[in-house]
């Protein structure tokens, strides 16, 4: 007699990119309690995994992660990847009946928004496994309302984000940009720096224009990277280094190892340095942790590509 083993269940499996604002101009806040932005997004090449399995019609959603900093992600309706699957099911009127685990690769709180590419991977993932096949336009609404970064987990490459991030405009970009990570094992919370934000600037009223930007977009049209280094820009950056003072350190380091600039990433505290090459990214994270200024490494490149099924 011979035994044939159980037929795996489904499974649809999804890559979704990290980010870093190349540059982040905060306005003052809104009477929504939200800050309007001017930012110029880059997804990286460290991403998210999302695997959707197919589970008993019932069965509802469950949510598995992996990676060096799992245990800082939740796992029930709060969790980013959960929401998405919600919402898509809601959306199309189906069951949310799917398993999904999360291969982590991005810091978590780390300003570089590891819960919003997993959320644009779970849209993408769950869309292919349950059949529904909806335009990449309705995936992208149901990504504004999950999250203000979570269109451009979709969309990846290099884009002008406005409104909250979440309004997105294509932006060109020539070649491959090399950089180095620091990482910090400890996140720092987006409405805590948002807050610290205000606090630093009283309120000023500032309005943030596209027009800001036009040395880095020149620089990413030109694929310059030296043009680059001295455009990048954060305005949180400030509250970001007095919630962590530590980070100044780590800044200066990278400046010392002659990164082409150095910017914290979005709220932080990850912190990106561009390097002139991948070389120089290895050399200048190497400093990095001989000099015990971060928990761990990265070298990374982009842009990188959005959601996208593997
Ligand atoms: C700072 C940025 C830059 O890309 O990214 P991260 O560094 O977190 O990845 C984003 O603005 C993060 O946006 P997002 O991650 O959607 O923020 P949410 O969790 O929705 O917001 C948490 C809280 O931060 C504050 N907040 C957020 C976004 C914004 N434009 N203005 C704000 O004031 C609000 O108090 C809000 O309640
Ligand atoms: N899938 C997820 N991955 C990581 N964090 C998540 C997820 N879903 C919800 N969260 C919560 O969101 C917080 C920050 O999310 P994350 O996207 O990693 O960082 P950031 O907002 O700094 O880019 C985490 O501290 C965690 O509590």
């Amino acid at each position: 007699m011979t035994h044939l083993a159980p037929a795996p269940s489904p499974s649809v499996r999804v890559r979704a990119p990290g980010k870093l604002n190349l540059s982040l101009r905060v306005g003052p806040v809104d009477d929504d309690g939200y800050h309007p932005l001017v930012t110029v997004f880059q997804a990286v090449t460290l991403c998210e995994e999302v695997t959707a399995t197919e589970v008993p019609e019932g069965a509802g959603i469950s949510v598995t992660v992996t990676g060096p900093q799992a245990d800082q992600v939740p796992l029930d309706d709060t969790n980013l990847a959960w929401r998405a699957a919600e919402a898509l099911a809601r959306h199309v009127g189906t069951d949310a009946d799917v398993g999904l685990h999360l291969a982590k690769g991005v810091p978590v709180a780390g300003g570089m928004a590891g819960g919003s590419a997993d959320a644009a991977a779970t849209l993408v993932a769950c869309d292919a496994l349950w059949g529904t096949a909806l335009p990449r336009d309705d995936l992208a609404d149901l990504a504004a309302g999950l999250g203000a970064d979570v269109p451009f987990a979709l969309l990846g490459h290099t884009a002008i984000g406005t409104g909250r991030g979440h309004l997105l405009t294509p932006a060109m970009s020539r070649g491959e940009f090399h950089w180095a990570l620091a990482v910090r094992d400890e996140g720092l919370p987006t409405p805590a720096v948002y807050r610290r934000f205000d606090e630093l600037t009283h309120g000023q009223d500032r309005a943030v224009e596209p027009a800001d930007d036009t040395a880095l977009m020149q620089a990413l049209r030109a694929g310059d990277p030296t043009a680059l280094g001295l455009a990048l820009h954060n305005d949180l950056q400030d509250a970001a280094l007095d919630l962590r003072p530590d980070l100044a350190r780590t800044v200066e380091i990278a400046r010392h190892g002659g990164a082409l600039g150095v910017v914290v990433s979005g709220s932080g505290p990850s912190v990106a340095a561009l390097a002139r090459s991948r070389q120089h990214a290895l050399a200048i994270a190497a400093t990095w942790t001989a000099e015990s200024a971060a928990d761990s490494v990265w070298c990374t490149t982009g842009p990188a590509a959005g959601a996208r099924a593997l």
